[in-house]
């Protein structure tokens, strides 16, 4: 394309190549006549994405690639660039090529990008779509999220982990990041987000804070609680300044902006999220435990659950009213039936208010919007009725919108159409002028035989015919044999062989009154609905509130139809210490298990005095995972506010919950294995508090087993030493860390139980106390349907090492460990490695190390020590 700008370029390729110049990292689809055209590179990458024809073009001398579709197809088309992670310029005829002679005015109406999308062909309706910013400040963190297509506003700051976590929840589908921070996102956060860098200027504090009061009309943002959060404020300011960039400008509808309360939820961090599977699993297809939740009849609900589950509360009391309002709706089957037809029937209320908002709004979403609105009118009554707080709450704040519907439907059609310019939006009887050139336009036959009835019983002439053609227009046509009886005032147009033909003064008016009439049928009807659109402007934070509170009560219903299904309870949720759990269940598997097969319920104590950490052993596959999980989930979705899959749960609030598995699928990434399970550990570590409950699933598996047997010790010693008492489940296949319930009295054994049958083992399911005194990887080996000779050659191999090592031995060295004899043997030997080794160990301050630094320098002793040993062995 450069090339040609050089060459005799045609007056259309110098507009685009103009045009283009000011969107170089965009698709651009450019408008010409019915078509949407792209030319060069953007030709290539279009008609591979879309598998439309590519063709060419000679472009003053140069071939110039060319690919095009009709312009009614953009819905379908468009959807699938952005998809495909495109940046796609609209570049629209900005003027009606009748009216002018020279080359059409154009330009970029609209730049949809994957971050910033209103079509609803793009969007996906139980998910929000977030365009992120993130701004690396020098004391914290700041980041933002926007879902332009509901107006849903947010901002943050923390450290590294914590935004890590938000970007993990909100999962943005695009994140603007600062050119000169390209490089410190990708090492924090990694490759996986679709991102977008912007001019540092954007990210300037004045710049933010001016751009939000600005869009805002505020002097201040302490309204609404976020102006002390500098590093969160300039990333918002940057998705305000990109909506500006991209032509997004109508943006009533992002009437506030909300801090992302911290404090107020569960801390989990992105591990926690993944490993529990809570929406996303590694494998496309697997359930996830949203999946297995939603019950949700509405856009709006599917959306808030999600949030809802990424954000368990810490407020007892309201987690309270959530379970309230769920029990209330149990009892009540009548109450719970007719508020779940009527949010069924809602439309996605949010994103229509929206569109309202950004002018991209339909008449038949008008009327959508409408009957969403009068669906809210009982739903309001409904709840005030309820005998339940929360309920009567909900009730109150719902505005029942009536001068908004009772304007929407005198305004529009009921059936309106989708489209303002295929007519017939606004209802009759509305604009009196409108219904007069309709009258014409589509009564003109009747109107016509009216005049011919008039003017037959008038001149008495019995063969008159009133017609119209192309030349002439309207006329009436008066056979030869009734000359006579023409009246003065016609005036002749055409004679013909037979008859003759007049116009009257009355045609001559209905004709010019026909020919404009569909014309100004549109313009009126275009303008009247746009006024209407702007009128509704001011209705957008009710809506918008209606919207919310309407997602809130879906949830609730969603919960009360998942208890009702599954069978779950209320689960109690206080200030106590301890974690009670009865007849516990896993919400996904049990969904899952083949037919015939029931889930084996377990029970799971914990508290910080007695039973602080259960040390879970068990063969594979007997189920360890799955009691590990099941009691996270059953926290989580008890401070979420549903029921739980359990005879009995009785919860002391949980603030924090961390899981880690060990040998996780991180390999891919670079590092080891192991030295990134030691990495997500020590972030644990860093962070347990006394309400922390902690999952660890085969940790030190990762290496060979002395070593993952002495890590997998010293981080249990480490949790049950810390002064928070963490409630802490660790499965293990070490049945050697058994002993440790002998030096640690808060550390208790269970093992999930199995039967050994002569030469293979049925699995129980059931958490017994008491350890297992070996692991059975051989016999899963076995049922996976290994040779039977590579089962019988491990089992004589187990048999031998089991001999030779015993498992005894090891334990004794460990538990040994902890006495100071090793250390003391250790720093007696006087080598001068050893004595470098001493000085560097007595030089390094315990109390500011961080476990990963402990590591580190451990893995350094290591080394030190390996490469001694391969010079003396040489
Ligand atoms: N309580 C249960 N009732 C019925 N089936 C269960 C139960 N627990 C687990 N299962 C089934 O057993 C499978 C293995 O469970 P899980 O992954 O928890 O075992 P594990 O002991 O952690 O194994 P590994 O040590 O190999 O990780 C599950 O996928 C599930 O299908």
């Amino acid at each position: 394309m450069a090339k040609s700008t050089q060459k005799k370029v045609t007056p259309l390729m110098q507009q685009y190549n103009a045009i283009k110049a000011k969107y170089p990292d965009a698709l651009l689809l450019f408008r010409v006549g019915d078509f949407y055209e792209t030319f060069g590179d953007d030709a290539v990458k279009a008609s591979g994405i879309l598998n439309i024809t590519l063709t060419h073009r000679n472009n003053g001398g140069d071939k110039t690639e060319l690919a095009g579709f009709p312009h009614h197809s953009l819905n379908t088309y468009l959807p699938k660039l952005v998809k495909a992670g495109c940046r796609v310029a609209i570049c629209d005829q900005l003027e009606d090529p009748k009216m002018t002679k020279k080359i059409v005015k154009r330009g970029v109406t609209e730049l949809v990008t994957p971050g910033v999308a209103l079509n609803d062909e793009v969007l996906s309706a139980k998910q929000n779509n977030f365009l992120g910013a993130v701004f690396f400040g020098k004391r914290t963190l700041g980041v933002s999220f926007l879902d332009v297509s509901t107006g849903e506003y947010l901002t943050a700051q923390g450290d590294e982990a914590y935004i890590d976590k938000l970007l993990q929840n909100f999962a943005p589908s695009e994140v603007l990041i600062s050119k000169k921070q390209k490089a410190a996102f990708a090492t924090a956060f990694g490759p996986d987000f679709h991102t977008f860098f912007m001019e540092d200027w954007v990210f300037k504090t004045d710049y933010a804070f001016e751009s939000l009061n600005k869009h805002f009309k505020t002097n201040t943002l302490k309204g609404f609680g976020v102006d002390h959060l500098e590093e969160g404020i300039i990333a918002s300011g940057a998705i305000l300044h990109y909506l500006g960039e991209t032509q997004h400008h109508k943006l009533e509808h992002i009437s506030r902006i909300n801090r992302i309360a911290e404090d107020e939820y569960v801390w989990m961090d992105r591990f926690t999220i993944r490993n529990l599977e809570l929406y996303h699993t590694a494998f496309a297809k697997a359930i996830t435990l949203l999946d297995v939740i939603d019950k949700t009849t509405s856009p709006m609900g599917a959306r808030l659950l999600k949030r809802w589950l990424a954000l368990p509360l810490k407020n007892v009391e309201k987690i309270k009213q959530r379970h309230e309002v769920v029990s209330y709706l149990l009892q009540d089957e009548v109450l719970f039936e007719k508020l779940r037809h009527y949010i069924k029937n809602m439309g996605d209320v949010e994103r229509l208010i929206s569109k309202v908002a950004t002018g991209k709004v339909s008449p038949r979403e008008v009327i959508q919007l409408k009957n969403s609105l009068e669906a809210m009118v009982p739903i309001k009554a409904l709840s005030l009725a309820a005998k339940n707080e929360a309920l009567q709450i909900i009730g109150e704040g719902i505005h029942e919108c009536e001068l908004l519907r009772s304007k929407i439907k005198e305004t529009l059609n009921e059936e309106a159409p989708v489209a303002i310019g295929k007519g017939g939006a606004i209802a009759t009887g509305f604009h009196e002028e409108l219904d007069g050139l309709r009258d014409i336009a589509f009564s003109g036959k009747d109107y016509l035989d009216k005049m011919l009835e008039r003017e037959t019983e008038r001149t008495g002439i019995t063969s008159l015919k009133i017609a119209s053609n192309n030349v002439f227009g309207y006329y009436i046509e008066v056979r030869n044999t009734h000359k006579d009886k023409v009246p003065e005032e016609w005036i002749r147009k055409q004679t013909l062989v037979n008859a003759e033909r007049y116009i009257t003064e009355e045609l001559k008016e209905y004709e010019a009154k026909i020919l404009g009439a569909e014309e100004r049928i549109l313009g009126i009807e275009q303008q009247l609905f746009s006024e209407l659109v702007q009128w509704m402007m001011q209705f957008i934070p009710q809506v918008q509130h209606n919207a919310n509170l309407v997602a809130q009560l879906d949830v609730l219903a969603s919960f009360t139809q998942l208890a009702k299904d599954n069978n779950y309870i209320r689960p109690v949720v206080d200030d106590s210490q301890a974690l009670t759990i009865k007849e516990g269940r896993h919400p996904v598997i049990e969904k899952q298990l083949p037919l015939g097969e029931s889930y084996i319920a377990n029970d799971v104590y914990l508290d910080r005095t007695s039973q602080q950490m259960i040390m879970i052993t068990g063969p594979n596959m007997s189920g360890k995972s799955a009691i590990l999980r099941q009691t996270a989930l059953i926290v989580l979705l008890a401070q979420m506010g549903s029921f739980v899959p359990a005879t009995e749960a009785h919860i002391g609030m949980i603030d924090k919950i961390f899981t880690r598995v060990g040998a996780s699928d991180n390999i891919s990434m670079g590092e080891s294995t192991f030295m990134v399970e030691m990495n997500e550990t020590a972030s644990i570590l860093n962070n347990i508090s006394d309400r922390s409950l902690v999952l660890l699933d085969e940790i030190g598996r990762g290496t060979s087993t002395y070593d993952g047997i002495s890590i997998a010790w010293a981080i249990s010693e480490y949790l049950h030493e810390h002064p928070g008492r963490p409630k802490t489940l660790f499965a293990t296949h070490y049945h050697e860390l058994n002993e440790m319930s002998e030096t640690f009295e808060r550390i208790k054994n269970y093992n999930v139980s199995v039967k050994e049958l002569k030469d293979t083992v049925l699995f129980l399911r059931k958490l017994v106390p008491g350890g297992s005194a070996h692991s059975f990887g051989i016999h899963v080996a076995k049922m996976a349907g290994m040779p039977q000779q590579v089962v019988r050659r491990a089992t004589k191999m187990m048999e031998k090492l089991e001999k030779s090592h015993g498992s005894e031995e090891l334990t004794g060295k460990l538990k040994g460990a902890t006495e100071d004899e090793m250390q003391l043997s250790f720093f007696n030997l006087d080598d001068p490695l050893l004595e470098q080794i001493k000085e560097e160990i007595l030089h390094t301050d315990i109390d500011t190390l961080t476990p990963v630094e402990a590591l580190m320098k451990l893995n350094e002793i290591k080394r030190m020590l390996i490469k001694k040993k391969e010079n003396n062995t040489l």
